[in-house]
This record gives structure tokens, sequence and C-alpha cells, in this order.
């Protein structure tokens, strides 16, 4: 493709050569470059792409983007001074695919928990309606039948164009993707076009990488202001900041609430281990799903099914059959009755949420026992929020590893326990090993007990220095259960 249809739409500050150069592949990584690359050079977290610039040209990089000419210009390259580098490869990386976010209907929901859930029950929904669909989510990504696995939440600009791309190649007519904050940040999304927008809510979480709660706001309120005036942006009214969300959108603005007047409404009949009773706009509908916060993530996507045209009771009557995504709230009792609960809780409020929602349940006699850790290389300040929350919701906790990254296990744990009060250290306990953890867990475990194993949910691995050990809480906790007699 010639670097001048590239271009389109791209603000450039200055262009070094010939604009009809062609371009045979596009790379914003050193390691990807081929003959006739396009690279772009990007001032990351760790490192400045703009440092690799020379090596590029050397495997063959013919086109440069930049923010920053260098001082030496290589004879032969065109060099393109842009504002923001990250902005141009969205931008690039649409028109080399074709634009295919404008072929489909794409749908982003954000927000800090229930992104999965609302964009797996969309796309299981829109399937069962008849609709050639597709989606990108943490979990895995799908185009109909076909799944691709998934490397990020939101992937990056090429790797996310040419999945839309296949999309539209399998005639998709939807597309229903997570939007991370760190993709609105990095403008992992810049060129796309979206029909939708949809907010689940906003609590604390990564602020490791965005600082301040403030511009975590701002991050996810940025998606909505760049939505387009034809498309619509349907906000949690019952979220302290549901209605900030909408405040500078151009799209159609709609809401969905169970506590206030909204566009679309519903009430919580009775939530029980077996599924939830819901009236959903005066329907009673009962539903598969467990837990009040997946009421308001039925809702989202009851309400955006709505939003695209669909038949009220036809899609009431698919949502109540579907069980959302892997990994959330996944549910197994045991030959003696021990009730075993995965979930994928990483966050203060998501842990609440679930603990809240077996505290509703309950008979009230049972022990609930969890087992909980924290991920490495990520926020630290939610580390003793979350052991706190498990300890004050629970009768008996372990504390354990998650995915430790680059960081000490047993430093992590270390700050999880500083949020235990002295009051529940009694009940609180720490094994590093988390399979020795829940495996102990279903040792203290007495038929009625309910033992949560949070934070990993549908993870197939536990990654330790940058290598993934094979790890499935689901199959750790199964094959324990089953050992006991
Ligand atoms: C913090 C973060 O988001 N980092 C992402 C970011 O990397 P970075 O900015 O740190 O990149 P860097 O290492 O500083 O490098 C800067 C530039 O130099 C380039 N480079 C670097 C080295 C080299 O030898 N040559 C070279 O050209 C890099 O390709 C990059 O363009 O851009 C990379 C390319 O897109 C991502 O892979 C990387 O995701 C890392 C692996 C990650 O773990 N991200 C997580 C936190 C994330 O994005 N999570 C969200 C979900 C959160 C949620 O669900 O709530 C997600 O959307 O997945
Ligand atoms: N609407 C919700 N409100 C609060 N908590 C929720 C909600 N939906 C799900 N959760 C909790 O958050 C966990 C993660 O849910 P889900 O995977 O749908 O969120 P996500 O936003 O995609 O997360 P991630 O940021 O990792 O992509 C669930 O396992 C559950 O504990
Ligand atoms: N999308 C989230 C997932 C966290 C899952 C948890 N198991 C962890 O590793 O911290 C993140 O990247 O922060
Ligand atoms: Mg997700």
């Amino acid at each position: 493709m010639q670097l001048q249809d590239l271009l389109y739409g791209v603000s450039i500050k200055s262009l070094t050569d010939k604009p009809n150069q062609e371009v045979a592949s596009l790379a914003f990584d050193s390691r990807q470059v081929k003959p006739d690359t396009l690279f772009f050079a990007i001032k990351g977290t760790a490192v400045d792409g703009h440092q690799y610039i020379e090596q590029t040209i050397t495997a063959g990089a013919t086109v440069v983007v930049c923010e920053t000419l260098p001082t030496d210009l290589t004879e032969g390259v065109t060099y393109v001074e842009v504002q923001n580098s990250s902005v141009a490869l969205g931008i690039v990386a649409s028109n080399f695919y074709g634009n295919p976010s404008s072929k489909l209907k794409i749908i982003g929901i954000t927000g800090t928990n229930g992104k999965t859930t609302i964009a797996t029950l969309l796309f299981q929904l829109f399937r069962e309606l008849g609709y050639n669909v597709g989606l990108i989510s943490t979990v895995q990504n799908h185009i109909n039948d076909d799944i691709i696995p998934a490397t990020h939440t939101t992937p990056n600009p090429i790797a996310l164009n040419s999945l839309l791309q296949d999309m539209v190649q399998a005639k998709c007519e939807y597309g229903f993707m997570e939007v991370s904050s760190h993709a609105v940040v990095q403008h992992r999304i810049a060129g796309l076009t979206f029909a939708g927008g949809v907010f689940s809510n906003i609590t604390h979480d990564h602020l490791d990488f965005h600082k301040t709660f403030d511009s975590y706001l701002k991050a996810k309120k940025e998606f909505f202001d760049n939505l387009p005036k034809s498309s619509f942006a349907l906000t949690n009214a019952d979220d302290k900041n549901g209605m900030v969300m909408l405040q500078n959108t151009k799209a159609s603005k709609k809401t969905y609430a169970l506590k206030q007047m909204a566009d679309f409404k519903a009430k919580i009949i009775e939530n029980k281990f077996s599924g939830l009773n819901l009236n959903v706009d005066d329907i009673d509908v009962f539903f598969k799903m467990v837990g009040s916060f997946n009421a308001y993530n039925l809702l989202a996507a009851y309400g955006t099914a709505i939003l695209l045209g669909e038949d009220k009771l036809n899609v009431l009557t698919i949502l109540s059959t579907l069980a959302g995504a892997e990994g959330r709230f996944d549910y197994t009792v045991s030959k003696q009755g021990i009730i075993g609960i995965v979930d994928y809780a990483h966050t203060p409020d998501a842990v609440q949420n679930v603990l809240s929602t077996i505290a509703n349940i309950r008979k009230g006699t049972e022990q609930v026992i969890t087992v909980l850790g924290c991920g490495g290389d990520r926020d630290k300040t939610k580390r003793p929020i979350m052991a706190q929350v498990a300890s004050d919701w629970s009768d008996k906790v372990i504390l354990t590893s998650d995915n430790p990254r680059t960081e000490n296990p047993q430093q992590i744990i270390a700050e999880m326990e500083k949020g235990v009060s002295p009051t529940n250290q009694r009940k609180t306990l720490s094994i590093l090993d988390r399979k020795e953890a829940i495996k102990t867990a279903c040792h203290i475990a007495k038929p009625g007990d309910i033992i949560l194993v949070a934070g990993k949910g549908h993870e197939k691995y536990q990654e330790i220095n940058g290598v993934r050990h094979h790890f499935d809480d689901k199959e750790v906790l199964t094959e324990q259960l089953n050992l006991i007699n």
C-alpha cells in the first residue's frame, strides 16, 4: 500500500521524502521489522522506541513515523514527524487493514469490572440471534465459532485491526470488544469507528499505571468523549460516576439501573446459587447467572441489544439461558456437599461483590473460606484492601500467590497481610504455594461450606519471572475436592 494512502487522517508535522513509497508491513517493535516496513517509534512505559530507529533501518524499514526526527537522516528512508506516534499507529493500522471497524458495528465496553462478562454475553446472545459476530475479550477472541487466543484485554492497533479485518471477511455484522483504560491512554483504539459504547462501573484498580483515580476516570471518559454522533453511549446510572462518563459525549445518551429511573430498568426479585430472578422492564425472568453484580451485566447486555434494534422478549429468552464468561462465579459442589467457586475477582470491589453475593445467598451456618492472591507488577495499593475485604467477609482466609510476574511473591503477601485487622488475623493464614493453599482450604472445609478461589478465574497459567507455568484454579479445586473422603 502507498504511504500517502496509509497516512490518510494522520496529523503530520513534517514529511521528509516520497509520499508514494510502497509499504509492505507495519511494526511498532524493532524486533518485528522486515524489508519495506513502516516503523512507529513510540515512547513507552519502559523504553523510548526512538532509540531503535537506526536498528530498524538496518533491518529494512523504509518509512519511520516518529515524534522527534533523528539528527542524522538516512537517505532513501522517509521520515514522518507526528505529534503522537501511538495515535498515528492507530489510524495507519486502520487504513492498512481497509478500515474494518467502519464495515462492522463495533460496540466497546469499558469499566473496572464486568467488561468481559458483558462483551461475552453480547457475543453469545447475538450468535443465538443468528448473526455472524466477533468478540475481543480478556479470555479469548472469537470470529463466530473460531477461537483466537487473547494476549491483552484490548490488543495493540495492528493485531486489533487485523482481527477486525478477519471479522469483516467472515461477514460479521457485529463486533463486541472490551476497551481497557490502558488501551484508551495508549491510543490502541485510535482510528476505530464505534457504533456504541457501554460503561459498567469504576472502582479502585490500575493506580500503578494511571497514578490517580481522577486520571483513571478521565481515561474511561475519553472513550465516550470520542464516540461519534451516530453512536449510542449506554451507562450505569447507579454508578457514582456513571453520568460523568456521558458529560461530553456526542453519542445518544442512554442509561440502565437497578436503583433509579433509567431507560433500561431491572429489579432483583430473588438471588440464589441457582440463578437470578429479575424483573426487567416489567417482565419477570429467571437467569442462570448469579449475584447482583451480574444483574447489572445482564441489564447492560439487554439495553445494548434493544438499542441495536432487537426484540425485547427474544433477547430476554436467550439471555436467561446464558452462563457468561469462563471463570466468573464458576460453581461446583463436591460429593460431600462442599461448594467450590472460582472467580476472577482481582479488585477490592469485585472481591466485595462476590463475597457479599455469597453472604446474601448462604444459609448462615456454613463457613466461607476464601483463597486469594494479588498480581505482581500491578497496582500495589489494592493489595491490603483486597485482603481486608476478604477477611472482613470470610470465616477463614488463605492469602497466597497470584501471578507474581517479576515481584517476590512473599513480599506481595506481606503487603496483603498489612490490610488484615488485628481481630481478623486469627482467621487468616498465608500459604505461598497456590496449590497448597487451595488444598488446605479443601481440608478445612466441612460439608455445606463454601470455598471461594479468587483472582485468576479463567487463567490457565501462573506467571513467574516471565515464564507462564500451567495452573488452573478450577482444575486444582476440583481435583482437591475429589480427593477428600
Ligand atoms: C503497561 C502497558 O500497558 N504496556 C504495554 C505497552 O508497552 P510499553 O509502553 O511498556 O512498551 P515499552 O517496553 O516501554 O517499549 C516502548 C516501545 O519500544 C518498542 N521496543 C521495545 C524494545 C525493543 O527492543 N524494541 C522496540 O522497538 C516497543 O515495541 C514499544 O513500541 O505496549 C505494548 C505493546 O502494545 C504492550 O504489550 C504492553 O502491555 C504489557 C505487556 C501489559 O502487561 N499490559 C497490561 C498492563 C495491559 O495492557 N492490560 C490491559 C488490561 C487491563 C484490564 O483488563 O483491566 C489490556 O488491555 O490488556
Ligand atoms: N458489574 C460488575 N460489578 C462489579 N463487579 C463485577 C461485575 N461484573 C463482574 N464483576 C467481578 O469482577 C470480576 C471480573 O469480571 P470481568 O472479567 O467481567 O471484568 P473485566 O472488566 O473484564 O476485568 P478485566 O479488567 O480483567 O478485563 C468477576 O469475576 C466478578 O468478581
Ligand atoms: N487485566 C488484569 C488482570 C489481573 C488478573 C490477576 N490474576 C493478576 O494477574 O493480577 C490486569 O492485567 O491487571
Ligand atoms: Mg476483561
